[in-house]
């Protein structure tokens, strides 16, 4: 049996993680597994409920179970209120940092079939599969000071990296490098920011001392940003740190035609978190619309990395290419007729099922 902690949050999340609750159970049908399934509380609606965006027995549920599958977490009422002193996305950051996921990694991969949905040149991104590795529980996100002077007309962030913060991220990246087509890019800023000076040094030396095998590739984030539209099958394995992989990713899954695809994987020293890279698109709440395949592709990355299930996750990840290319698919992705959240969900599982029962 194992213990799976869910996370809905605010918005579409509850819609997609329901989803991809589906397709776990067609798994643990099909497989003969036993899943059990804890929901707590995070983000706006946990403020609502509780007055805390990540609640001590959301902690609690979370460190008591094997994985934790989330949603997503973010409402307007606080996005519009820059002076709320109570965020959603506190509790995100809370939980990432004392759950210790420092590592987050998402693949971005293009489907044939989806190639005329982007709109990029099929020539551009056809055969493109990369994945980013970044570092999440560090730099500007949590560096101190951070604040606002006494007279409010000055606000600070701080972007505070060490070696061993650096070091322990990029070994993953190496690893996976390693597994890959054994190069890795540092994206970063290094010919403007002390960290990023220190993120190419670390790096450097890391990869010299233990994956002498790996080639390193340095770029700075502006030239990677276009790079990235101009020509995307060029990149393998990247690495780099919290900001830039929070906005290199969402520029990222235009490639593959939505933000609704990509998924993540947020993993550290002890248990694993997957969600979608997106957010609670609250214009999209309650309509039925959302794509569910990122939050059903973070199902298949946590049985593949906490549950080390690879059949299963393949099965998960073939019933999502079958729907794409059956074009069963929302409203985001471009099509003749569109499904809603729930069909998608629907048609997903049943897959499953019929796949591995034939
Ligand atoms: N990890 C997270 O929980 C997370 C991530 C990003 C943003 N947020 C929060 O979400 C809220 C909304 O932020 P935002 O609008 O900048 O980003 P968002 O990712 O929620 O949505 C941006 C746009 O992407 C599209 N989109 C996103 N997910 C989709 C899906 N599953 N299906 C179809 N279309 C989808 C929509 O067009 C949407 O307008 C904010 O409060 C923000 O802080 C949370
Ligand atoms: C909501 C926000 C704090 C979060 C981030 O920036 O990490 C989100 O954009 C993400 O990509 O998970
Ligand atoms: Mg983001």
């Amino acid at each position: 049996m194992k213990k799976i902690a869910v996370l809905p949050g605010d918005g579409i999340g509850p819609e997609v993680v329901k989803q991809a609750i589906k397709a776990l159970d067609a798994v643990a049908e099909v497989y003969n597994h036993e899943f059990e399934y804890k929901e707590a509380l995070v983000g706006a609606s946990a403020i609502d409920a509780v007055g805390d965006p990540f609640p001590a027995e959301t902690q609690e549920v979370c460190e008591t179970s094997d994985a934790i599958l989330f949603g997503a977490i973010g409402d307007p009422k606080y996005d519009n209120d820059p002076k709320a002193k109570v965020r959603p996305e506190q509790g995100l950051l809370r939980m990432r940092k004392v759950l210790g996921l420092f590592c987050n990694i998402r693949p971005v991969t293009s489907y044939k079939i989806l190639e005329n949905a982007s709109p990029l040149k099929p020539e551009i991104i056809s055969g493109v599969d990369f994945v980013v590795f970044r570092e999440l529980t560090g730099g500007i996100y949590f560096g101190e000071p951070r604040g606002r002077s006494e007279n409010g007309e000055t606000a600070f962030d701080s972007m505070v990296y060490s070696k061993e913060e650096i070091k322990r991220v990029s070994r993953f990246a190496f690893e996976a490098a390693g597994r890959r087509k054994k190069k890795l890019t540092l994206i970063d800023k290094a010919n403007v920011l002390a960290t990023s000076r220190l993120w190419r040094e670390t790096v450097k030396e890391l990869g010299e001392a233990e994956y002498p095998e790996i080639e390193i590739e340095y770029i700075f984030v502006d030239n990677a940003a276009m790079q990235m539209i101009q020509n995307p099958a060029q990149f393998d394995v990247c690495l780099t740190g919290n900001m830039f992989g929070d906005i290199i990713t969402d520029e990222a899954s235009v490639i593959t035609g939505s933000l609704g695809l990509l998924p993540s994987a947020s993993v550290g020293n002890k248990i694993g978190l997957y969600e979608p890279i997106h957010g609670s698109f609250p214009q999209g709440a309650g309509k039925n619309i959302a794509n569910p395949v990122a939050t059903i592709l973070s199902a298949a990355m946590l049985l593949e990395t906490s549950f080390g299930m690879a059949e299963e996750a393949k099965s998960i990840r073939d019933a999502v290419e079958q729907t794409l290319n059956e074009s069963i698919v929302t409203p985001d992705i471009k099509a003749e007729k569109h499904y809603t959240t729930e069909e998608v969900g629907d048609a997903i599982a049943e897959i499953i099922k019929q796949k591995v029962s034939a």
